[in-house]
């Protein structure tokens, strides 16, 4: 009698799409095919960030333009050990209307939330189009079975999760098991079911920017459909050079693969410069076909505040009451 192949019933994974599969076949040969990607020169990519001007530049209907693309895509997020549901369903309202005085402000992508949050999200935007995105995974280190993290996933997604955030597990790949976190995003992937999946690969964490390349690459041939920089929870969250990396990786995957992966930078963006200087990045990295929510995000929980000020400022000339445009 022949015994089952655990493998078979696996939904091919983009590696096997893109005639990469022989690369994920084991430890070795992953690890081969990784660090056999072109090392990065640090200077050279933070001379390409700074290279791509300042946000300064972008001013009048092009600064409006860009501010209301900005709030469109955000990820208003809440991950909070005290988050209740009165403050997630405020911050759903927020997330339907963000300037209720200016009914002419967009809508945000998503809301992010914990799992057991998912429910009271899903029922406070339902009919609106927002999102509803969910950390998962043991969120945010990692540091749990398979088991418990695929759980979580399901959890989420059962409870009405369009979209689920997982972190990669740091300690495995920092110590080369990168098969083992290929399996770990298979196996997410294939809780998800239809919702999609943002891989967070916690960069700051990562320790060099060819790291921060090879965990790009080995989520997007997981089947990650967005790759994400931080979970907003360490030293050092999502910045420009690293956000250009991570851009300039999923450019070369579309080559390589015809498979398009979307980039959510998250964590410490808070201001309307910020925004704009992110902006200018993607559109001079891939395009503007990227300033789209289907392929770029902003994980941040009080940057839509000051793009509403800024919004105000530039429609009426002066600045909102702060009690107008707060998020919490
Ligand atoms: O995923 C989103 C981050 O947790 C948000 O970080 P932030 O609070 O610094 O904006």
């Amino acid at each position: 009698m022949s015994m089952p192949d655990p493998a078979a019933d696996a939904a091919p994974t983009p590696a096997h799409a893109a005639g990469l599969a022989d690369v994920t076949a084991s430890d070795g040969s992953l690890r081969r095919f990784l660090h056999g990607l072109p090392a990065v020169d640090p200077a050279g990519l933070v001379a390409r960030t700074a290279a791509l001007g300042s946000a300064r530049a972008v001013k009048g209907p092009a600064k409006a333009a860009a501010i209301d693309l900005a709030i469109r895509l955000i990820d208003l997020t809440t991950l909070e050990g005290a988050d209740t549901p009165a403050k997630v369903r405020a911050l759903a309202t927020k997330a339907r209307l963000p300037d209720p005085t200016d009914r002419s402000a967009p809508q945000v992508a998503a809301v992010c939330v914990y799992p057991d949050m998912v429910a009271t999200a899903r029922e406070a935007v339902a009919g609106s189009g927002v999102h509803v995105a969910s950390v998962a995974t043991a969120f945010p280190s990692g540091r749990a079975s398979l088991a418990v993290r695929l759980a979580d996933t399901r959890e989420a997604v059962e409870a009405g999760a369009d979209e689920i955030d997982m972190v990669i597990d740091r300690g495995a790949f920092l110590s080369g098991r990168y098969l083992k976190v290929f399996q770990d995003i298979v196996e997410v992937k294939r809780a998800c079911g239809d919702a999609h999946l943002k891989v967070i690969l916690e960069t700051g964490e990562l320790a060099t920017y060819d790291n921060v390349r090879r965990a790009s690459w080995l989520a997007m041939l997981a089947g990650a459909d967005f790759i994400k920089t931080s979970t907003g929870k360490v030293g050092v969250n999502a910045t420009p050079p690293v956000t250009l990396l991570m851009l300039e990786a999923v450019r070369d995957f579309e080559a390589a693969t015809g498979i398009r992966v979307g980039v959510k930078p998250a964590g410490g963006i808070r201001t309307t410069k910020d925004a704009l200087r992110y902006l200018l990045l993607v559109h001079t990295a891939l395009g503007d076909a990227w300033l789209t929510p289907e392929l770029f995000r902003f994980g941040a929980s009080s940057l839509l505040g000051d793009l509403l000020m800024q919004r105000q400022k530039l429609t009426t000339g002066r600045y909102a009451g702060s009690d107008d445009v707060t998020v919490d």
